[in-house]
């Protein structure tokens, strides 16, 4: 298996919170990283995901993985979605609520989708992990993202008012990384890479 993977991203708390659960579990795995500004596409959650995976195999040159993050309103069909980022910088988290307002449901999803590429031209594999709750006014430090106003299901707390313990063991991230790590246990040792 890998013991060691490119994670390109360019984002500081996305970086933190892979490395923290990576580093836990039986095969730790180390992430060197890599800040690139990729264009991100439209499109099905996959399809926005595979994309810049693809992209940043072409510009590292290297085996990678990327990871896109979706924010899904069940009011709106799942909408944002992966164009979260756009309305949080726009309208931010009192107008992450008021898109809502209205409507009988404030359910919602965290997605996370993982793409893998093992090099340039290589077609990129997809681990989601998806952690159900609703949009609730907010709560806690806003310090990344829409964390404080998503609590999810069963908790009482928003992602932000948790100790980083806690969200890494029901995070949509930490669910999709288990089934990434799970694959990458599974590859044959080769040349590339490093026997644990
Ligand atoms: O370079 P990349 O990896 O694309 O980093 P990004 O910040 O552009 O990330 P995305 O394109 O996936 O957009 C996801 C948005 O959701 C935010 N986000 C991602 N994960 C989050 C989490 O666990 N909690 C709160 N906000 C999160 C993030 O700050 C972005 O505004
Ligand atoms: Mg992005």
């Amino acid at each position: 298996m890998f013991n060691r993977l490119v994670f390109v991203t360019g984002n500081a708390n996305k970086l933190k919170e892979v490395k923290a659960i990576l580093s836990e579990g039986g095969h730790p795995i180390e992430i060197d990283s890599q800040s690139l500004e990729i264009p991100e596409i439209q499109g099905t959650t996959q399809e926005v995901a595979k994309d810049k995976c693809r992209r940043a195999a072409e510009l590292t040159g290297t085996a990678c993985i990327t990871e896109d993050t979706a924010l899904c309103y069940a009011a709106l069909n799942g909408l944002p979605g992966p164009y979260i980022k756009h309305f949080m910088i726009e309208v931010g988290h009192e107008g992450l609520n008021n898109m809502l307002v209205g409507f009988p449901t404030k359910a919602a999803w965290a997605l996370c989708t993982f793409a893998y590429s093992a090099g340039p031209g290589s077609e990129p594999i997809i681990f989601e992990g998806r952690t159900d709750g609703s949009i609730v006014p907010a709560r806690g430090p806003k310090v990344f993202g829409w964390d404080a106003v998503f609590e999810p299901d069963g908790t009482g707390l928003t992602y932000a008012e948790m100790p980083s313990e806690q969200k890494n063991k029901l995070s949509h991230r930490y669910k999709a990384l288990e089934k990434l790590r799970a694959y990458l246990q599974s590859l044959p040792v080769t040349e590339d890479t490093h026997a644990s």
